[in-house]
């Protein structure tokens, strides 16, 4: 096992989120020496973890790294957020834009910490990526340096320190590379970029993906098909980014290819979990209830659907997938459709447009 490097500059870091990801990565963040307070709304994970060092609720066969405090369940008080040099949002997207109106009264501008947020989802109400639900909770110019960490990385497998590596992105290239000297490790490695919506949408389109791969999984197709999946998966993710105003390019790197191969081909993935069992003809109901953690491509399924409607690009594994997810399709007739599609382009990407990216840069004061 690499050994962790220990940092010269020790940081103070609140993580908001005690599940799988917040857990794993405020455990990498205290084994390199940092001081870490993590955040959980269940008095019981607080009170366990703290005499303890283990999470009651997930990787419960990890012992985490004795520097991370455990608080809650009340919300962290302003006199400790005051004292970080970091916050770290590892909660799912639905719950972002709650935490942040209730920390924006104790955010010291002058005095900001790092904002780094994990989530890979669209707001379902409002069709938002996390960039703009920061911008319409905190204001523009804590959007324009908050960053994003997003890749190929399963929690289970980051506490086992094996090789992994993310993209770290930010509209203001000084913090993302902040945030990549906080998290590189020899076996965490970290490379920076300044795209953060195609970030966003790569994050949480694959999880739409990975549903799909699991399902194909679930109705007994193999290796070809899977393979089919994620290549038409990232030409779909591609066009619809681009159409958006991301970057195409930001689809090949780890955020992108990465973690569509990862989560399309293992079912240490919840949301390839949640496509298998569909696939297998469980109801979305009881998969929900007992898959005991969260599957960001079921909520980012229906904000994805009102995306691509608005764009008006093609996106017929996504739609296939909305379809079993919401309007109660059988997964075997949805995907039987798809199959009988006609011919088509390979590399479609003469998309025009870039107008939701445009929005929302001029929410945050930027030129499109
Ligand atoms: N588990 C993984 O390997 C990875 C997860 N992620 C992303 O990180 C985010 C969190 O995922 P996990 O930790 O795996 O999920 P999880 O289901 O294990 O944990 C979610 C945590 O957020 C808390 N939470 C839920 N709703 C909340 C709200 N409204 N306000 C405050 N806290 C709330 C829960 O109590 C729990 O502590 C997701 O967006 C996921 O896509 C990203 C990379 C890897
Ligand atoms: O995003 C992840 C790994 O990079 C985790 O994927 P799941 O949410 O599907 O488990």
């Amino acid at each position: 096992m690499l050994p962790h490097q220990q940092c010269d500059k020790k940081s103070k870091v609140l993580v908001f989120g005690a599940g799988n990801f917040g857990s794993c990565l405020a455990d990498h963040l205290g084994d390199s020496s940092h001081i870490v307070f993590m955040w959980s709304r269940s008095e019981n994970l607080v009170k366990h973890f703290n005499q303890h060092h283990r999470n009651p609720e997930v990787l419960q066969d990890h012992q985490f790294a004795e520097s991370i405090t455990a608080v809650g369940p009340e919300f962290p008080s302003p006199e400790l957020v005051q004292q970080m040099d970091v916050l770290l949002f590892a909660i799912p997207t639905e719950g972002v834009r709650e935490t942040l109106t209730a920390l924006k009264p104790t955010l010291d501008e002058a005095k900001l910490p790092l904002l780094i947020f994990v989530n890979k989802g669209i707001e379902i109400s409002t069709r938002a990526l996390t960039l703009e639900i920061i911008a319409d909770t905190c204001g523009p110019d804590i959007a324009k340096v908050a960053t994003f960490i997003s890749g190929p990385s399963f929690a289970k497998e980051i506490v086992k320190r094996q090789p992994t590596s993310v993209s770290v992105v930010s509209l203001s290239p000084s913090h993302a590379e902040q945030a990549s000297q906080l998290f590189h490790q020899p076996w965490f490695r970290c490379y920076t970029g300044d795209d953060p919506i195609g970030v966003e949408l790569a994050g949480a389109l694959k999880n739409v993906y990975a549903i799909a791969a699991g399902m194909a999984a679930g109705l007994g197709f193999e290796n070809n098909t899977r393979a089919m999946l994620i290549t038409r998966g990232l030409a779909e993710m591609t066009r619809i980014g681009t159409a958006y105003g991301a970057s195409p390019l930001t689809f090949l790197t780890l955020a992108g290819v990465g973690d569509l191969f990862l989560t399309c081909s293992s079912s240490t993935s919840r949301n390839y979990t949640v496509g298998y069992r569909l696939g297998q003809g469980e109801k979305l109901d009881h998969i929900i209830k007992t898959l005991g953690s969260v599957a960001e491509g079921v909520t980012t399924a229906k904000g994805l659907k009102a995306i691509v409607d608005e764009l008006g690009v093609a996106a017929p594994i996504a739609s296939g997938v909305y379809d079993v997810l919401y309007e109660g399709r059988a997964v075997e007739e949805r995907a039987n459709e798809l199959l009988s599609l006609p011919p088509m382009s390979e590399l479609d990407l003469s998309v025009e447009g870039g107008k939701p990216a445009k929005r929302l840069m001029a929410k945050l004061g930027l030129d499109g």
